[in-house]
């Protein structure tokens, strides 16, 4: 269900006050069916918004942006990191506590969007297709963000908030993206963030080298990605510094936790063990 955060009282009074301009539009004496049309479309307003719109009054409130009704106490947890860094193993690993709804990054959709691969298209031409698969991933993140949360806790993995900052970032500051596509994006971004509300209580940072993810990329073996070389994941990982160490290139959702990721697997699951009650801590913002 939806509402307009802290838009649904001045929504109603501003259709009411537009409904009898409407009717003067067809009738400047106010005739007996333009006032009963008027008081009608009156009713089915005010029962539209009683029945989906809602002022959020708990932490998460954002007066003037969609978002969904009931979720607040739910917490949302994003688990970024480069290429390969592990992220899906992590989140493997989550997923079998019953209190917790994992969402992988929708790749195979990636791949086949009605026939059509746009992630192997932007590795073979990043100048010519890097706007469709962005579009696209910027599309298919947002619908993974608002989708229903069916768990007290959600992990997902990445971000429409990385999309944007990491991987647009660089294929525009390669020379690989032209300045007009990054506008079309930068604008759909900008119009999303300002009016929907997407929230996330906690970012997990899994930290890697470049040569790290460099090794697993090659270890997995995904034939879209066979022509990734070594400085790609190098730019990549300085991005994510800048954002999420050094955190002063763009503004952060959430609070972050690091958890160096370059330790074989046994470890790693260690690792997730150990900061699991920090990380299922994390206060809904
Ligand atoms: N700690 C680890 N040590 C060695 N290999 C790993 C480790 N974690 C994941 N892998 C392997 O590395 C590859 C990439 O891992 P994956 O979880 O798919 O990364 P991501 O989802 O971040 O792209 C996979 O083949 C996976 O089995
Ligand atoms: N905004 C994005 C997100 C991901 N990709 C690419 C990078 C990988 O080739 C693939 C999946 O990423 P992984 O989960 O393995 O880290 O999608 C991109 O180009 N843009």
């Amino acid at each position: 269900m939806w509402g307009i955060a802290g838009a649904g009282r001045a929504g109603v009074s501003l259709l009411f006050r537009r409904v009898p301009r409407l009717v003067s539009a067809h009738c400047a004496a106010g005739c007996n069916i333009c006032l009963r049309v008027a008081a009608g479309v009156q009713t089915w307003v005010q029962t539209w918004f009683q029945s989906r719109a809602y002022v959020r009054t708990g932490p998460h409130q954002t007066p003037g942006k969609l978002m969904r009704i009931g979720e607040e106490k739910k917490m949302v947890i994003c688990i970024e990191g480069n290429i390969a860094s592990g992220k899906t193993t992590c989140l493997e690993y989550f997923s079998k506590s019953s209190n917790i709804e994992v969402l992988t990054e929708p790749v195979s959709k990636w791949r086949n969007v009605r026939g059509h691969n746009p992630l192997a298209l932007m590795y073979q031409d990043p100048e010519r297709w890097g706007i469709t698969l962005q579009t696209y991933i910027q599309l298919t993140l947002l619908d993974r963000h608002l989708s229903s949360i069916s768990a007290p806790v959600r992990m997902m993995e990445r971000s429409i908030f990385s999309a944007k900052y990491i991987f647009v970032e660089n294929l525009f500051r390669s020379g690989k993206m032209p300045e007009v596509d990054f506008a079309v994006l930068s604008e759909w971004f900008d119009w999303i963030t300002t009016n929907i509300s997407l929230p996330v209580d906690l970012i997990v940072y899994l930290h890697t080298s470049p040569q790290t993810c460099h090794e697993r990329l090659k270890h997995r073996c995904r034939e879209e990605e066979k022509v990734i070389p070594l400085e790609y994941l190098e730019s990549i990982h300085q991005l994510y510094e800048d954002w999420l160490i050094k955190q002063t290139s763009f503004p952060l959702p959430a609070p972050v936790l690091v958890i160096p990721a370059d330790h074989d697997l046994k470890t790693m699951l260690h690792l997730y063990e150990e900061n699991r009650d920090k990380i299922l801590a994390a206060p809904c913002v």
